[in-house]
Parts: C-alpha cells; structure tokens; sequence
C-alpha cells in the first residue's frame, strides 16, 4: 500500500499525531511519500529521519497511491482536494484542527482507524466540485478552478452592498442586493451558507445551495436546486471590483464580469471510515442531541 501524507501547519500537537500514523504504517510495511514542505517541518523538529521520499505538486500524485491522508482541520483538507484535483485518490482526513467537520479521524483513535484502512474496511463518499468560467478571463481562477465547500462572491473595500444579477439555466431568478452569493455543494452546506441560514444537505444529494450573504430584499431565502444546473452572475456596486472565493481561495474580480458556474466532471472522493459516517459527525460536531430537554 502507497499513500501521501500532507499537513500545512507543525504545532506541538503535532508529534503524537505524527508517531501513531509512521509507527502504525511502517510495522504494517506501508510506502509513506510526503508533501516536501511538511517533511521540511517535521525533519527541523527532528520528528520523522529524512529517509522518505517526496512530492511536491499534484503531478506527482498519480494512480499508483491508494489514498492521501491530511493532518490538519478542514482547511487543510479543503488544500488537499487541490492537489488530488481529478486523479481520483481517496482522501482521509485525520483532525488535529478545532471543528475537523471532514476530517473525521480524531486524533485518539489513529491506530484503530488506520487498520480499517489497511483491511480496506472503509467506504467512499464522492463530493460534487463547482468550477467557474470568468468573462473577461481571470488568470487568478484558471490556477486551480474548482470548489468543493463553495464559490462565493461579495462585497470589497466598501460596506455598500452589492447587487448579484443571477440566471438559472438562462432564466432570469433574481438580483440579490445583499453582502454576497453563496453557491454551495452538499460539501459545503455545512460550512459558510450553513452559517448564513442555509439548508444541511447529506453528501449524496444532487443538489446546489444558493445563499445570498444578509440580503436586505428580506424576502430572499436560500434556494436548493439541482446539481446540473447552469449558474450565471453578473455583479454591480459601488467599487470597481468585488471578491470571488473558491473556498479558502480569494481572488479580485471586475464589476459586470459573467461569471459561470458548473458542477466539475469529476468528484473527490473521501474516505468514510463506518465508524465516522456523515450522520454521526452531524451529531457530534454540531452538538445535536446536546440539549437538555431531549
Ligand atoms: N461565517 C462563516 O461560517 C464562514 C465564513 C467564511 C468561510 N467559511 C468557511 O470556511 C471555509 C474555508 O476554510 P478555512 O479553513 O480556509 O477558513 P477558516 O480558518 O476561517 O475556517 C472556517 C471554519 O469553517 C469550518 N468548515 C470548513 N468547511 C466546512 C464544511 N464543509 N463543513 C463544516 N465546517 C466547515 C472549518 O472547520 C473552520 O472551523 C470556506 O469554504 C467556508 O465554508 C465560513
Ligand atoms: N498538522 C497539524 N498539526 C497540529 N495542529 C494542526 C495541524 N494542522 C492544523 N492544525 C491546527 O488546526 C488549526 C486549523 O487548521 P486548518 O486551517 O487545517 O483548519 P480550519 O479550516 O481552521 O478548520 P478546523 O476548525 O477544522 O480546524 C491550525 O491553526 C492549527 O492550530
């Protein structure tokens, strides 16, 4: 068996995380390749010997792995997704962040978890990705042009709000005047449009979110609509440009831009452990069942 490790941050947590993933693969004679910068951390800190090989882009990573597992919150899963993108490598989040929504291995439970990956014990959840087409283009988009929590775009050097023109399947739905437009996958339902009143959809669902960001037409409501659908924005305001993020990824774009969005031919694909299933961390991470009365 063959997997990438990758990690962004080294925090004095780190170290126990990090002895139970290589004492636990190398008894059980896993190849272990890790994401060079991440190597660079641990071997400053004298953590893991400098005899593992490494990779440092997403050219690298080709069928020949089995899985890529990221140490960090989901933020750090969410970069992992860029460097899988369209190989297909299943990807195993283990938390050593606060929430870890999608990364579901807690830390204490490593070497547990770890053997159901070696008996293979575990099913994959595939993630619908949104990508986004830019007219005029915009470079900063072309890098990496997929989103697997969401693609948003709001409001920039001003609080004056902005109006978001937006068309499904070329009709006409709606201005939303408000501080932005969430477009969500079920991935990230449970992220930022959750936050802004969005719905929780289960990973499977064939669906997008569309949340606007306090809409002051107060009658607007996130929208759930089906997963090949076309969307088009048109964004107008004060400033000259607003932003556009593709999950952590920010980038500036120019007001009447069409912006297009469209689900991704391929999907990610996310190693569900059956200890760790969607339900499960719902209950958990989202402190249901925690009130008293029930
Ligand atoms: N007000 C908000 O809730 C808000 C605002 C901006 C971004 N976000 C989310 O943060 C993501 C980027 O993560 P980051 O690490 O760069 O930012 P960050 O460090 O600000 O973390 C944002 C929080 O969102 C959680 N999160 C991310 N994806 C999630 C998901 N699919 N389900 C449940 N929780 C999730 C993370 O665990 C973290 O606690 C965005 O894709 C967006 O979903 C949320
Ligand atoms: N490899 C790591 N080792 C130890 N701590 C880490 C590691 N990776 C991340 N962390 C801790 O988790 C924090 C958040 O990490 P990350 O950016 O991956 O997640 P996040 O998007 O903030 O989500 P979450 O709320 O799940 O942590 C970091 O600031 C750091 O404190």
């Amino acid at each position: 068996m063959k997997v990438a490790i990758y990690g962004q941050y080294y925090q004095n947590s780190t170290e126990p995380i990090i002895n139970d993933i290589f004492v636990f693969f190398n008894k059980n004679n896993v190849e272990m390749i890790i994401e060079s910068h991440f190597l660079l951390m641990l071997n400053e800190r004298k953590i893991v010997e400098n005899k593992y090989k490494t990779f440092t882009s997403h050219t690298e990573l080709d069928s020949s792995f089995d899985m890529l597992i990221s140490i960090g919150g989901d933020g750090t899963i969410l970069r992992a997704a860029t460097l899988v993108r369209d190989s297909g490598i299943p990807i195993l989040g283990i938390n050593a962040g606060r929430l870890g929504f999608l990364a579901t291995v807690q830390k204490e439970n490593i070497a547990e978890f770890m053997q159901f990956v070696i008996d293979k014990k575990y099913s994959i959840s595939k993630r619908a990705l949104l990508s986004l087409t830019c007219f005029p283009a915009n470079e900063s988009i072309d890098e990496i042009n997929f989103a697997m929590n969401e693609i948003t775009v709001s409001r920039k050097d001003t609080t004056s709000m902005i109006t978001i023109d937006t068309y499904l399947n070329d009709e006409f739905l709606n201005s939303y005047w408000a501080d932005g437009l969430i477009i969500s996958t079920p991935t990230g339902s449970t992220g930022y449009s959750l936050s802004c009143g969005g719905p929780i959809l289960t990973p499977d669902v064939k669906s997008l979110v569309i949340t606007p960001i306090a809409p002051h037409n107060l009658t607007a409501r996130p929208l759930v609509v089906p997963d090949e659908t076309e969307i088009r924005l048109k964004v107008s305001g004060r400033e000259e440009n607003y932003l556009v993020s593709l999950d952590s990824r920010v980038t500036s774009v120019k007001n009447e831009s069409i912006l297009t969005l469209k689900k991704t031919p391929f999907q990610i694909n996310m190693v569900e452990i059956p200890e760790e299933t969607f339900l499960k961390t719902l209950r958990s991470k989202l402190l249901w069942g925690q009130d008293k009365r029930n």
